[in-house]
């Protein structure tokens, strides 16, 4: 953030004092902020818009294509055996309570994912099993641990209302919130229904106590609200880890959460859920959730159809930064985000980009929290178009807005403490799953600027077997008319003719 520039209008002001820019696009059009009501039942529902699992919670956007520019549609996505979204079945004939039932309605949903599809009934089976469940990023794993929890919470007295009886943990803060925000909205017809976010809050409220039957957190603050006794777990039935090999695999957040885990009764039913479990992990989540039921994918079958991966090349870091600024333009056509290795280097291109004209926000984990809700909340309002971050952000964040993920460092990680940096094809394919929600269509463009970058981004794509297309920055108009042309495509992949080749730098 620019705190240290008093020049500058502040962060809020920036966010906030804006007045709405005029539709201009077909992105603007498609994506203005939540207001649309679920369907009367009347009404098909199969003409109805999609809605997104944040929406009514944050007023995330929503996309509402119109139908000149559908050529697939949901619909047929969910028909097709081959898709990830695909279902035989039908959310009634899943044996949801009505009043759950009614939750998944009115955020009109009309099918299951195969992800949902294939784990409820495994969820649901009495006596309770574990579940390792994997599917593709932006495919409603959400939905389905949520739903699982919805089912099982007992809320029939006041004292069980208060009693915590499921836990999710997540590892980002907004992450945490997030989920909250969904099960809120999917428990909106269960009366009495009490959720809390366990965030990191400012040292005035660190006395709460939480007293709700669903938490949602991040490990370290609930490992501290157990142990301060802020927090009553001897009801406890359910633990959920999203992101479970991102949580499982970080030593800290492994030891956390192994701690929380040996707080909570025996015999409760662990969940884990990812769009990712390396092998490194596989050992650790058997030994977390021991005796699951699985539902797990190759790594080749990871990556989603809709998303079109490009890269580019660029001569040296100054060039990187000149490539994202000529970028501008596209990255407001919907949202975007756009990922860099290190906190500084996002503070930093904030300020550039901000002194230069350009809106743009940063979201690290060097900022407060509250400063954080403030940053991410006037992204999913769409207030703020253009996100820098770090990988705090890589996973699960769902804005349906986000046409464009920008990968300004490619994703990468260290062996051991003085070992070189490797390709890191898990991250990468977080990140770039931030667009491409469920069916949706998104661009994930990677900077290349060296030899490196280059090896590191064919590793990943050898990994998962997918192509990134090499786009030339030489004739500027036509890169452009192209990356447009994808965005507004139904799907990415139509209506594209990029070069491949090799590094030119
Ligand atoms: N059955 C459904 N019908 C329509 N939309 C759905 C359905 N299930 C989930 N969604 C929507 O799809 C979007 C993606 O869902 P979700 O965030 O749960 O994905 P995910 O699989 O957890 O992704 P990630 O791996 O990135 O965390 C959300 O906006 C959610 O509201």
């Amino acid at each position: 953030m620019s705190s240290d520039a008093p020049a500058e209008p502040s962060l809020a002001d920036r966010i906030t004092k804006d007045e709405p820019e005029p539709k201009q696009s077909w992105a603007d059009e498609v994506n203005s902020p939540a207001t649309e009501q679920p369907p009367p039942p009347s009404e098909p529902a199969a003409e109805m818009p999609q809605s997104d699992g944040a929406a009514g919670a944050f007023g995330g956007s929503q996309l509402q294509e119109p139908d000149y520019q559908v050529q697939v549609k949901l619909a047929d996505m969910q028909a097709d055996p081959n898709n990830p979204l695909y279902s035989a079945s039908s959310f009634e004939q899943l044996d949801l309570k009505p009043e759950v039932l009614k939750g998944v309605t009115g955020m009109n949903f009309r099918k299951p994912s195969k992800v949902q599809e294939r784990t409820l009934p495994l969820l649901l089976m009495n006596p309770p099993k574990n579940l390792i469940g994997q599917s593709q990023s932006g495919t409603g794993k959400t939905a389905a641990f949520v739903l699982n929890i919805l089912s099982r919470v007992d809320i029939s007295t006041p004292e069980m209302q208060r009693s915590p009886q499921a836990l999710v943990l997540a590892p980002s803060r907004e992450l945490a919130r997030q989920i909250c925000g969904v099960v809120r909205l999917m428990g909106h017809y269960m009366e009495n229904l009490l959720v809390d976010a366990a965030v990191p809050v400012e040292a005035a409220q660190r006395s709460r106590k939480i007293e709700a039957s669903i938490v949602v957190g991040t490990p370290g603050t609930v490992q501290d609200l157990i142990k301060r006794r802020s927090m009553n777990v001897s009801k406890m039935r359910i633990m959920v880890l999203d992101e479970a090999d991102n949580m499982l695999d970080q030593q800290g957040m492994g030891d956390q959460c192994n701690r929380v885990k040996a707080m909570l009764p025996k015999n409760i039913q662990v969940v884990l859920f990812s769009a990712t479990f390396p092998e490194n992990v596989v050992t650790y989540a058997h030994n977390f959730a021991p005796q699951a039921n699985e539902m797990t994918l190759r790594h080749e079958d990871l990556t989603v159809e809709g998303i079109k991966q490009i890269y580019l090349d660029c001569d040296n870091e100054e060039a990187k930064y000149d490539t994202l600024v000529k970028f501008y333009g596209m990255l407001t056509i919907g949202s975007s985000i756009i990922f860099v290795k290190k906190k500084d280097t996002a503070a930093k291109l904030e300020q550039r980009m901000t002194a230069e004209g350009h809106k743009v926000v940063a979201l690290t984990s060097a900022y407060e929290g509250s400063q954080r809700d403030v940053v991410i909340d006037a992204f999913r309002l769409g207030h703020a178009k253009v996100l820098i971050s770090t990988n705090v952000l890589a996973r699960g964040i769902d804005v349906s807005s986000v046409s464009m993920v920008v990968n300004y460092d490619v994703p990468d990680m260290q062996t051991g403490p003085r070992g070189p940096a490797v390709a890191d094809p898990q991250t990468y394919l977080h990140r770039i799953g931030r667009t491409g929600r469920f069916g949706r269509v998104g661009v994930a463009v990677s900077f290349v600027s060296s030899k490196a970058d280059w090896e590191k981004l064919m590793e990943i794509s050898s990994y998962f077997q997918t192509e990134i297309t090499r786009l030339d920055t030489g004739d500027w108009d036509e890169l452009e008319e192209q990356v447009t042309k994808i965005i507004k495509s139904s799907r990415a992949g139509a209506n594209f003719n990029g070069n491949t080749g090799g590094h030119a730098a």
